[in-house]
């Protein structure tokens, strides 16, 4: 590094310090957990001359390292101001990433003109486990333009570069964490006691990569979605996971009615509250595609998941026919299925082939073990079950299961939990019910599935939200 540079640095340190874009003590972090440090680097828009000086030597790294992209694209919104900047003074087109999900409609997601198959250079503030570099990332590369650089003011050097090596990005930062308080510790800005508590912190929460999970032992009962969603390796799952943290809700309504117009009232009602609204298209009396089409609508307005609970369990050639052909043509419109293992992996190829030919993201949950009393789906035939989907992970969304001990080391994937009420133990017919704060807290559910407690209350929209503050009350208590 040039040592005009290294001087710029050492000013822009300070004054993101002055400022207090950077601060030091005792902090609650989204998870939950206490951290000695906090950046907010929201606060540059107040100080143009430090937002120039962020701007300059973004741009003096992009010449030094070489980078040729031709766009830039800042992560929204804090690195929003920085990119723009980087894109007036470096004379480098800019793109904008909506930050609403994708797969409702044909939402535009990035904004701007330009061409596929050119690079474009992300610009974020901060990264931690590079979650959300990598969500910009995808719409970017989604949109036929390729990603190989982020260029990062601070790498809190918690495991995102790893991360996102992986996933073909490099990432290059103006600090490092280390650096950073190096040159606040050379000013006497701060002690060598706060070094070496914050040098701790960063040690001892360390975010694992996806390479790392497979080898060690991370409880996925203590993490949060946010950081769940680096780790798999299946795209829906990753919208999943983003989509809960944003709507605060775990919940995925069982729609068991069986006349259209019910089940649209039903998903109009509860939409706000819900992740996913789950069908059985086959119990449906009067089921239509106009019906597919007010549906999808709904999901689009209320950001919800589709959800068609086929439980797949024939040959693989069958079931590609079962899921993309027919009178449903579910692959069309479900973003997710569920399907048995029970004829071995060939369902999984069957399921992938039609996955690989749909339209936006697809992805199947397993069922590893069932609600009902009785089921044949004892814990040796779910670790079977979670076994023979190595080498599918693309293509699993995650597993129907009771037992969350089962999925504790499997961070990437989302256990779904039926059998889901507050006032009832089961309904004559096999079904065994419990309470959303055991089947999140102690089950290991991420997602609860309720039915009945929903569609068969008076007012349903109450009742949704009922449940959902109480199942994301839980996940909430289970990582902190
Ligand atoms: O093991 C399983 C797998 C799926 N289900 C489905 O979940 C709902 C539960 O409805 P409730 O009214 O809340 O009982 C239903 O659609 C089942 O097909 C399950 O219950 N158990």
């Amino acid at each position: 590094m040039s040592s005009n540079m290294d001087v710029c640095l050492k000013e822009l340190a300070l004054k993101l310090h002055e400022i207090d874009a950077v601060k030091f003590g005792e902090f609650k972090i989204k998870s939950g957990s206490m951290s000695p440090v906090y950046f907010d680097l929201r606060v540059i828009v107040s100080y143009p001359e430090v937002l120039s000086m962020l701007a300059d030597l973004v741009n003096d790294v992009r010449i030094k390292e070489k980078i040729t992209s031709k766009y830039v694209c800042g992560v929204p919104y804090t690195a929003l101001p920085i990119a723009t900047l980087v894109s007036v003074k470096g004379n480098l087109p800019m793109l904008m990433r909506r930050k609403e999900k994708k797969d409702y409609g044909t939402k535009k997601l990035i904004e701007g003109h330009f061409k596929c198959g050119e690079d474009c250079l992300i610009v974020e503030d901060i990264i931690t486990s590079g979650g959300s570099v990598l969500e910009t990332a995808t719409d970017l590369r989604n949109d036929g333009l390729l990603v190989k650089t982020a260029l990062v003011i601070i790498d809190r050097e918690q495991g995102g570069k790893k991360r996102l090596q992986e996933k073909e990005i490099q990432t290059l930062s103006l600090y490092t964490m280390s650096s950073f308080l190096d040159i606040l510790l050379e000013a006497g800005k701060i002690s060598p006691k706060v070094v070496e508590d914050v040098l701790k912190y960063v040690a001892d929460n360390k975010i694992p990569t996806a390479g790392d999970a497979a080898e060690i032992l991370v409880d996925r009962m203590k993490m949060s979605f946010t950081e769940r969603s680096v780790l798999t390796k299946n795209p829906l799952a990753r919208e999943l996971f983003t989509l809960m943290e944003v709507k605060k809700s775990n919940l995925c309504l069982a729609a068991d009615l069986t006349e259209a117009g019910d089940i649209l009232n039903l998903a109009a009602e509860a939409g706000p509250h819900i992740a996913i609204f789950k069908v059985h298209v086959d119990a449906i009396r009067d089921y239509s595609q106009d019906f597919i089409l007010s549906l999808q609508k709904l999901a689009e307005k209320h950001k919800f998941f589709l959800f068609e609970d086929r439980k797949f369990a024939d040959i693989g050639n069958t079931v590609v026919n079962q899921y993309e052909a027919g009178n449903f043509q579910i692959s069309s419109w479900a973003h997710i299925v569920t399907s048995h293992i029970l004829p071995g992996v060939g369902i999984l190829k069957g399921l992938r082939q039609v996955m690989e030919k749909c339209d936006g993201d697809r992805g199947t949950f397993v069922v590893a073990q069932l609600s009902s009393d009785g089921a044949l789906t004892t814990s040796s035939y779910a670790q079977e079950a979670i076994r023979l989907t190595q080498g599918f992970e693309e293509y699993v969304t995650g597993f129907v299961c009771q037992d969350g001990k089962l999925l504790k080391n499997h961070p990437g994937v989302i256990q779904l939990i039926p059998g889901v009420k507050i006032d009832a133990s089961g309904d004559g017919l096999g079904q065994q019910y419990n309470s959303p704060a055991t089947v999140i807290g102690i089950n290991g559910g991420d997602i609860a599935v309720v039915g009945r407690g929903i569609y068969e209350a008076k007012d349903v929209a109450e009742a949704a939200e009922i449940y959902r503050s109480a199942l994301w009350e839980a996940y909430m208590k289970r990582i902190e």
